[in-house]
C-alpha cells in the first residue's frame, strides 16, 4: 500500500530508525483502526519484491517493518528472505490472526477481539501490545499475557481516540503491575509518518 522512512513509533523499538512497507489487505475489522485505507488489498497497486528491496536498501537505516493491512494474510518467505540477503534486520507488526510466515528478527503482536489470535503466533511473540480502549481490556490483556513467551515484552497502548480518558487507568495499572509497560504512538505526537 505505501513505503515510508521514519521512527518506529510504537513499543520496544520507539525511537529507532526504520524503512516501512504497509502490505494491503485486512479482514479483522477493527473498529478504531488508524488505517482502514488498508483493509481493500485491490485498491493498491502491486510492488515487485527487487523493488521493496531496492527503494529500503537506499535508506540508510536497515531495519524494516513489515505492517498493514494484516501482512500475515501474505505469505511473507520470500520478501524477507530477499530483505534478510540485502543485511536488514524484519520486524513485523500483526494481529496474529494468521499464520506465521517469513524470517523474522523481532515480532510484535497485537491481538484483537475481532479476530482472535493464534497460539502460536503468540507464542513466537518478542512483544505484545495490547490496544486499550475501554477498561475491560486490562483483564483481556491478562488472558493473552498468559499465552506468550516468559520473555517477551508486555505493552499497553491507549487507542489514539482515547488516549486522554485511559492514560490514567493505564499509568495505574502499570505501576500496579509493574510486568507492563506504557506505549505511545509517539509518531502521532510528533506528528511524522
Ligand atoms: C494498523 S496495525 C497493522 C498491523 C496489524 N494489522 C495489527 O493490527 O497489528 C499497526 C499497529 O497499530 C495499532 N493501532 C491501530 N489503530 C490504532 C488506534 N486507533 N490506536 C492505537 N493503536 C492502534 C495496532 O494495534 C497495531 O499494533
Ligand atoms: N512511526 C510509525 N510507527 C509505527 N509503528 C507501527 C505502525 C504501524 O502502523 O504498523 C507505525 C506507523 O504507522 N508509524
Ligand atoms: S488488524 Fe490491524 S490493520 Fe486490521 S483492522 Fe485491526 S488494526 Fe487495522
Ligand atoms: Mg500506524
Amino acid at each position: 500500500m505505501e513505503q515510508f522512512y521514519t521512527i518506529q513509533g510504537e513499543g520496544y523499538n520507539t525511537g529507532r530508525a526504520a524503512y516501512f512497507v504497509r502490505l494491503g489487505g485486512c479482514d479483522v475489522g477493527c473498529v478504531w483502526c488508524d488505517v482502514k485505507e488498508s483493509w481493500d488489498a485491490d485498491a493498491h497497486p502491486r510492488v515487485s519484491i527487487p523493488d521493496i528491496v531496492a527503494t529500503t536498501t537506499a535508506h540508510a537505516g536497515r531495519n524494516v517493518v513489515i505492517t498493514g493491512g494484516e501482512p500475515l494474510m501474505h505469505n511473507l518467505g520470500h520478501l524477507t528472505a530477499a530483505l534478510h540477503a540485502a543485511g536488514c534486520q524484519n520486524w513485523i507488526e500483526t494481529s496474529g490472526a494468521y499464520p506465521l510466515s517469513g524470517e523474522w528478527d523481532w515480532i510484535c503482536v497485537s491481538p484483537k477481539k475481532f479476530k482472535a489470535p493464534l497460539p502460536e503466533v503468540l507464542a513466537a511473540a518478542h512483544e505484545l501490545k495490547i490496544i486499550v480502549f475501554n477498561k475491560s481490556d486490562f483483564a483481556w490483556a491478562e488472558q493473552h499475557a498468559a499465552l506468550v513467551s516468559p520473555s517477551c515484552r508486555l505493552y499497553l497502548q491507549p487507542e489514539w481516540s482515547k488516549v486522554s480518558q485511559m492514560m490514567p487507568l493505564i499509568v495505574d495499572y502499570v505501576k500496579e503491575n509493574p510486568k507492563w509497560q506504557v506505549s505511545l504512538q509517539t509518531h502521532k505526537f510528533l506528528d511524522i509518518p
